[in-house]
Parts: structure tokens; C-alpha cells; sequence
């Protein structure tokens, strides 16, 4: 392993106590990115303010810490090899309102019920990933919304409420987006660390609404099998054994409003780690080879995705593995196809083929969501659950014929009972989606939905 890449370990040299100079700084580069063309740039009003906060960001503690981030990328490493599979999912867009005990909760179980069924089902290790703590901008299509607004862009930027001034980017927000990142973080570690996250509890997560469904049912009786493995396991004098009662839940956001992500890395040793998160990915509209954010997330330590869309050629994922991840570190960079349904199986071989042919060492991963969002014939933005798991079956298809690990899933969900995409062992229809659509941006797999895909890619990772 290249000397750059040596785990960093408490006790290190903390943070903010080195002495850098301004030019041991410089050299780190973090600040090219405002040089560079750059994609989605929020719309702030005045850029003194945006400087105001980011002054205020630059000495809070920080949301992760660089030893996590180390630990998620060795983790990913053996995704990589073709050793674990990684399980990435939350809501699409994060919001102050809903940043709540119950909410959060309740995505962390479906999560926790996923990795189980994918866990017991594949017989691998699982890497669980949150989009939480910090997924709170989004990129858009369009920078009015269909009311001819400033589009919403995330509760870090401006307001979802449908009125001009609250739809002004307020750098403030920064501040909040931080706040309540924190707070999660905070909460989610003392919850899973705490007893939630117990193998002895795989009935307390299959909850209400789920219990009774078709996909609860078949939980249920994964869950008896566990308690007879672990009953076993006592029998055999297993008894406490930390693996299985604590659950390392990484969080993970689109790195796009550079002003909160510089502020929030921090120099630890001989390295950049952004601290916003563990896990940073940049979007499908902003990932230009020369562009600002690509620059950015090339500067940190952390491990990094990018979202590849339908038009994504193999050389531009040739000289994207170059450029991110130069020393071919495995763990360091996950490339995230989504292609769509009716695309994955055209566009996707010839970049895997070219990219292994490399000897280049990524994550492949599958967001079978953005490339599969329609409007409902009652004008509602959603996706149906068919084409979902069509593309993963795509995706898996492509990765056993070139001999590949088809590595992890990318999810937008909820563990909430909502009624945002369609299709499913619930059928939900068009007429259906009113009911309870309540997504900010991009709809949902609600829990259901969630764990249906999960015994399926289960099944497809056994096969
Ligand atoms: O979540 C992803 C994007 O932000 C979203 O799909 C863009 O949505 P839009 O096309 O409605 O702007
Ligand atoms: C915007 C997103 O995805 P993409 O960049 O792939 O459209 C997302 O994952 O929130």
C-alpha cells in the first residue's frame, strides 16, 4: 500500500492541532475547485454571507471521523475483491422537518432488515451505508420547478415551501444542514451501538405495516432461522459476541454544495478528509472530468462515488479511475451505473469490460432509481417497481457474464408505509400515489418494496 494510504490512528495528531503553514495548506489543493467550471452551483444571493458560514463550519467538530472513514474504505475494499456486497439506501432527499427520532429510525431498520435478508440469504459480509446525515441538496433538471419557482434544491440550500422568498438560497442553511447532520449522526450511533442493532432483535424491526405483508412474512421466517443459529450458537458456548449485537451504519451524501463540504475537511496527518460524511458521491450532473466537483473528491481521502448514466463512455470511466483513484486503491472509488432499465444491459459491459481489462479496482454498484423515473398519469414523479428490478436483473446479468462482483445496490427508500413508487407485492397504481406521497424530491421505495428487493438480489448474489 502506497505511504499516503496508511491508516491514520487515534492516537494521531488530532485535528486543528497540527501548524500548517498557508503554503503546506495550499498544497492540498482544496480550494481548486472554485477556479473550475462547476455544474448546479447554488444560486446564493450574496457571497459574503456564504464566506460568514463557511467561517462558522471551518471550527465546528466534525460529523465523522477520519478513522471511520479509513475503516469504510478497507471495508469497501473487500467489496472490491468480491468479498462483501454494499448496501447503500435512504431517502432522496433529506429534510429538517423529517429529521426526527421515528423517521430516522425507521430508515435505519428497513436498512438493518435488508442487510439481514441480504446477509443470511448471500451468505456475505454487508456494508451498510445510509443517504442520511447530510443528503440534503439535490441537483435539478431545471432551475425553475413546473409553478416557475427557483427550483427546491435541498433543505441546505432553500425551502421546499412553494413561495418566491422561500425559495431564495439562504447560506444559512448550511448551518442547519450541519446541525441536524449532527444530531443524526449522533442519534443513529447511540441507537445501533446500543442494543437496536441486535441479531437477538430481528423481530422488533419487522414492524406494523410490514409484519403482515407478504415481504414481512418471509422476514419473519429468516428471523426464526436466526434464533436458532444463535440458540445454537449458545448451546456451543457463543455467547457474546459483539459482531452480533452492533451494527456499523455509515452515512453517506451527493457532495454538491462545495461551500459545506470545504469547510468541513479537515488535514489530518498527511491527508484531506472530508468530514461531512464517510462516503461521498458525486451526481450524474455534475461529474465533468475537469469540473469542480470531480476536482474536490479527488482531493480527499475518503471513499468517493460516481454516478454513471446511460451515456457514460468506457474511456471516460477509464480516466475517471485515473484521475480519482491513482493509486488503485481498493475501496477508494465506487462507480455507480444507472443506466435505466432499458439501457443497463447495452451500456454497462463495455465499461466494466474495459475498466477490469484496466486492472482498475472499483466498487461496482446499481442504482436501479435514476434512470427510471417517469410522471404518472396523474402528474406524479414515480417509478415502478418492475423496472427497478429489471435493471437490477440487468445489472446482475452483466456482471456474471463478464465474470465480475456485481458489488452493491443504491437505493432511494423509506421505512415509512408511503406510496411514492409504484407497483410491488402491493400493487400501488396511479390512483394509489395521492395516498401517502410524500417524498421532497424523488419518490421512494417504501419498506415493503425495500425488503422485496432485497430477498431478490439475495437470491440473485446466491445464484
Ligand atoms: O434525485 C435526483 C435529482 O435531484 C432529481 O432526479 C432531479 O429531478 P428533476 O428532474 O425533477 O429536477
Ligand atoms: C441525484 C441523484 O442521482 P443522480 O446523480 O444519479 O441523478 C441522487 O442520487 O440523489
Amino acid at each position: 500500500m502506497p505511504e499516503q494510504w496508511h491508516h491514520f490512528r487515534y492516537p494521531g495528531p488530532e485535528i486543528g492541532h497540527q501548524a500548517l503553514t498557508q503554503d503546506e495548506i495550499d498544497a492540498f489543493g482544496l480550494d481548486r475547485w472554485r477556479e473550475l467550471p462547476r455544474a448546479q452551483t447554488p444560486p446564493w444571493p450574496d457571497p459574503s454571507v456564504v464566506d460568514e458560514v463557511a467561517s462558522v463550519l471551518n471550527t465546528v467538530p466534525p460529523i465523522v471521523a477520519p478513522y471511520e472513514v479509513d475503516q469504510l474504505r478497507d471495508r469497501l475494499a473487500l467489496v472490491a475483491d468480491g468479498k462483501a456486497f454494499l448496501l447503500q439506501g435512504g431517502d432522496c432527499a433529506e429534510t429538517f422537518a423529517d429529521n426526527t427520532e421515528s423517521h430516522l429510525l425507521a430508515n435505519a431498520r428497513t436498512l438493518l432488515q435488508m442487510a439481514v435478508v441480504l446477509t443470511y440469504g448471500a451468505s456475505l459480509p454487508v456494508v451498510k451505508v445510509g443517504r442520511v446525515a447530510g443528503q440534503y441538496t439535490k441537483p435539478r433538471s431545471s432551475a425553475l420547478d413546473a409553478l416557475g419557482l427557483p427550483a427546491y434544491r435541498g433543505d441546505m440550500i432553500n425551502s421546499l415551501d412553494p413561495d418566491p422568498q422561500a425559495r431564495i438560497a439562504d447560506p444559512q442553511r448550511m448551518i442547519r444542514a450541519y446541525a441536524n447532520a449532527s444530531s443524526a449522526m449522533n442519534m443513529l450511533r447511540a441507537y445501533l451501538g446500543g442494543g437496536m442493532a441486535d441479531l437477538h432483535a430481528v423481530h422488533d424491526w419487522n414492524k406494523g405495516f410490514v409484519r403482515d405483508s407478504a415481504a414481512g412474512q418471509r422476514y419473519e421466517a429468516i428471523g426464526r432461522e436466526i434464533d436458532r443459529a444463535m440458540g445454537f450458537m449458545k448451546a456451543c458456548g457463543v455467547n457474546d459476541d459483539e459482531a452480533l449485537r452492533s451494527v456499523t451504519l455509515y452515512c453517506s451524501h451527493e457532495a454538491l454544495a462545495l461551500e459545506y463540504e470545504r469547510p468541513l475537511t479537515r488535514i489530518v496527518g498527511p491527508r484531506a478528509y472530508g468530514l461531512s460524511g464517510h462516503f461521498l458521491w458525486v451526481g450524474e450532473r455534475t461529474r465533468q472530468l475537469d469540473g469542480a466537483h470531480i476536482d474536490y473528491i479527488s482531493r480527499i481521502a475518503n471513499p468517493i462515488g460516481v454516478k454513471l448514466g446511460p451515456t457514460t463512455s468506457p474511456d471516460y470511466a477509464i480516466e475517471l479511475c485515473e484521475k480519482l483513484n491513482p493509486d488503485n486503491i481498493p475501496g477508494r472509488l465506487t462507480l455507480i451505473a444507472r443506466m435505466g432499465n432499458g439501457k443497463v444491459r447495452e451500456a454497462l459491459p463495455a465499461i466494466v469490460e474495459k475498466v477490469t481489462a484496466s486492472g482498475a479496482r472499483v466498487v461496482w454498484q446499481c442504482d436501479p432509481m435514476h434512470g427510471n423515473t417517469i410522471e404518472s398519469s396523474n402528474g406524479y414523479k414515480t417509478r415502478h417497481f418492475d423496472r427497478i428490478v429489471d435493471e437490477v436483473l440487468g445489472y446482475f446479468a452483466v456482471h456474471r457474464d463478464l465474470g465480475t462482483h456485481p458489488g452493491g445496490l443504491h437505493v432511494e427508500l423509506t421505512g415509512e408505509d408511503v406510496t411514492e413508487c409504484l407497483g410491488g407485492a402491493q400493487a400501488i397504481e396511479d390512483a394509489d400515489l395521492p395516498g401517502r406521497y410524500e417524498t421532497a424530491c424523488d419518490p421512494r421505495l417504501n419498506t415493503q418494496q425495500s425488503l422485496e428487493l432485497a430477498f431478490l438480489v439475495a437470491e440473485m448474489l446466491r445464484g
